[in-house]
Formats: structure tokens, sequence, C-alpha cells
């Protein structure tokens, strides 16, 4: 294998070297490598410096950066798995050259999730991690960590690939980045609270072309029902812009009270905060300490999760003003406008014209259009 050397935070390590000629080279080497994953790593680093489970397991580990790194930058024990016997031998060479004491298995992902148990596990496979969540689920003692890269079925622009991998409708609205982050939250918390087993995101985002969850997992029933509570779903008006939010597992027929037509129900998806407040600001605090190449990206995507309201859908408040058909004005001007009419409204990480508000939706419209 042709490998060339890459730092990402402290720690150097090994990669194939990758064909710049191809358009998406992270799947065209023998070992999957993909450096734009770099920032989804840093925060986990980040993260796990704060949170220092007593364990962890990199279940998909491909290169092992990703358990490479917490291993060399955390400091705590790591098991970095791939099924790929080539994967494998470049991953046991790289804990070898850092001096790392990690252990590295080359298992069926599934099949050692279901005989092992590890504090703290983390899910990077290649599109969906569906296929690995029940496993995942008996195997994590407090933490579990998962990537999701099918971007398309959670949001709702594939949606029979959605249905049958999360047993969810989504839908394909401008805020189908939030769906696609509930939806795969909603599955996941189904996937744990049947064992009985309580679910507390700590920082779940979505940023370009995948969804990122850090949960917490209790143990006790009541903890699952609290988990269970938050489900429901987002009630989605098929003519306008209106929506509202409904709790429970079977959505009841609604109208719009703005134009009159059905509302569509978008999930069953998980409603409740996607962050955990105490734990964003332990990782502001913890970032200045850590080697991180995105620190910057990660200081802005922190200080956007904290100050966004935990309602279960956004607006993009350009879409509104191109249905208006005025020109929007700056978004932080909107958001002013609406506190000073004692409305509650902030920025969300989803993009930059991404707006959340309890303000009804005419409200927001005669902001938008400057009224
Ligand atoms: C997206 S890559 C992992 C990337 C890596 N975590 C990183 O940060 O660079 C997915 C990896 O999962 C491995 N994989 C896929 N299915 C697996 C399974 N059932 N058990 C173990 N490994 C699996 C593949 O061989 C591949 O190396």
């Amino acid at each position: 294998m042709d490998v060339v050397e890459v730092t990402e935070g402290r720690t150097s390590f090994l990669v194939p070297r990758q064909d710049p000629r191809l358009q998406f080279p992270p799947g065209s080497g023998p070992v999957f490598y993909n450096a734009r994953m770099e920032m989804n790593r840093d925060a986990t680093v980040l993260l796990l410096s704060v949170l220092r489970p007593q364990s962890y397991l990199d279940a998909m580990g491909a290169s092992g950066v990703r358990g490479l790194r917490v291993a060399h930058e955390v400091g705590i024990p790591v098991t970095i798995n791939d099924w790929n016997a080539n994967a494998v031998d470049l991953a046991r060479q790289n804990v070898e050259a850092l001096g790392l004491a990690a252990e590295v298995t080359r298992e069926d992902a599934n099949v050692l999730m279901s005989g092992r148990t590890f504090d703290a596990v983390d899910l990077d496979p290649f599109g969906t991690p569906a296929p690995f969540v029940d496993s995942a689920a008996r195997c994590a003692g407090n933490y579990l960590f998962i990537t999701a890269t099918d971007t398309a079925p959670l949001c709702g622009a594939h949606l029979k690939a959605g249905m049958r991998r999360y047993f969810s409708r989504p839908r394909n609205t401008e805020y189908h980045a939030e769906v696609g982050l509930r939806t795969l939250l909603g599955f996941v918390v189904r996937e744990v609270i049947k064992y009985d087993r309580g679910v507390e995101p700590l920082f779940c985002y979505a940023h370009e072309h995948f969804h990122r969850l850090h949960l917490r997992l209790r143990y006790g029933a009541a903890a699952a029902d609290r988990a269970l509570a938050r489900m429901g779903y987002v009630m989605q008006c098929g003519n306008c812009l209106y929506r509202s939010e409904q709790a429970g597992m079977l959505p009841e027929p609604e109208e719009c009270p703005l134009c009159g037509a059905n509302l569509v129900p978008v999930g069953p998806l998980w409603t409740g905060r996607i962050n955990d407040d105490a734990t964003l600001a332990a990782m502001q605090e913890a970032l200045p300490s850590v080697t991180a190449g995105t620190g910057a990206r990660i200081g802005r995507l922190l200080a956007t999760c904290r100050q966004e309201l935990d309602t279960s859908s956004h607006y993009d408040y350009h879409v509104i003003a191109k249905r208006l058909r005025v020109s929007p004005g700056g978004i932080e001007t909107v958001i002013e406008r609406l506190r000073a009419l004692g409305y509650r409204a902030s920025r969300a990480h989803y993009s930059g014209t991404a707006l959340k508000t309890d303000a009804p939706l005419p409200v927001l419209e005669k902001v938008v259009s400057g009224g």
C-alpha cells in the first residue's frame, strides 16, 4: 500500500495516498480516509477530553484515525475495529508508530458489539448507521456517538430509503437538515429505549454532508420513558410554511389554522433538545487547550448551538422573503425585531439563513417584510 503521513490535532498517522484526479477520493484507496471529516473528529476529541469515559470503541476504524487520536490526545483506553484486513494492518502500524497501547481488532462490528461492552461506542460507517444501532445500544455503557452520511434518505430527498432505514416519514422541507438530524435521533432513541435505557443528547449537529450525534445513555425504564415522551411529529402544512409540533406515538389529523390545508405528519422524530448546555460550555472552555485544526469552526458551531432555541423546526427566512416577494434584510435585524416584540428568536446552526422563533408565522412574515 502506498501510504502518506497526515497530521490531525496532535496525532500523525499513515493513510493510503489518494488519487487527486478522482472526484471523491476517500473511498478510492484500499483503506478509507476522508480529510474533510477532520472537524467531525476534532469535535469528538474535544468532547471526549471533557467526558473522559473509561473506554472507547472506534467500531469502524479504517486507518484508525479516530481511535488513534482519542488514545493519543485524550489518553483513555481505546479499541479500534474494522472488518477490512488492509484497514486493520494499517491501524496496527499506526498504533505501533505512535507507541500507543490501543487494541486493534478485526471483526464484524455487530459481532464485536454483541459480545463486549465499552463505556463509549462510536459508529462511523459508510452512509447509514441503521444496521449497527441495535448492537451499539447493547454495547455502550454511558455514551453513544454516531455519524450518518446518508443525508438524502434522512432529509426526505430519497423518501423510500429513509422510510426503510429509519421507519419514519421524513419530508423534504426548507428545514430538511433538521428533519434529518431529528429523524436519526428519533430512530436511535427507539432502538435504545426498548432496552429500558434513556437517551440524553449532549452535542448533536448537522454539517455539510453528515449528521453527528453524541448521546449520553441512562439505565432504567423511567429514563427511557423520559426519552419516549420527547418523541413526536412536526406537523407541516402542505400548502404554506405553517408547522406545529405534536407529541406521541400516532399523529392526530389537523388542519392548518392559517390556510385550512391538511397538516402532513413528519416523523416520528425527536422533538426534544439536541444539546446539553453545560456540556457545550465545558467544550468551549476546553477548546483553547486542545489542538484542533478546525478549532475556529468548532468554536463558532458551539456558540451558535448554545444560543439556538430548542424548537423542533426552524425557518429559512430567505424562503419566507421569497414567498412574500420582498428582499430579505439581515438575519440579526429580523431576530432583534422579533425580540423587541416579546418573542424568543435565535439563529440555528443548520445554515446562515436558519432562524428559530416562537413567534406565530404571520408575525414572522410581517417582520421579514419590514413591518
Ligand atoms: C467511513 S469508514 C470509517 C472512517 C473512519 N472512522 C475515519 O474517521 O476515517 C467505514 C469503515 O467501516 C468499515 N466497516 C463497514 N462495515 C463494517 C462492519 N460490519 N464491521 C466492521 N467494519 C465495517 C469499512 O471497512 C470502513 O473501513
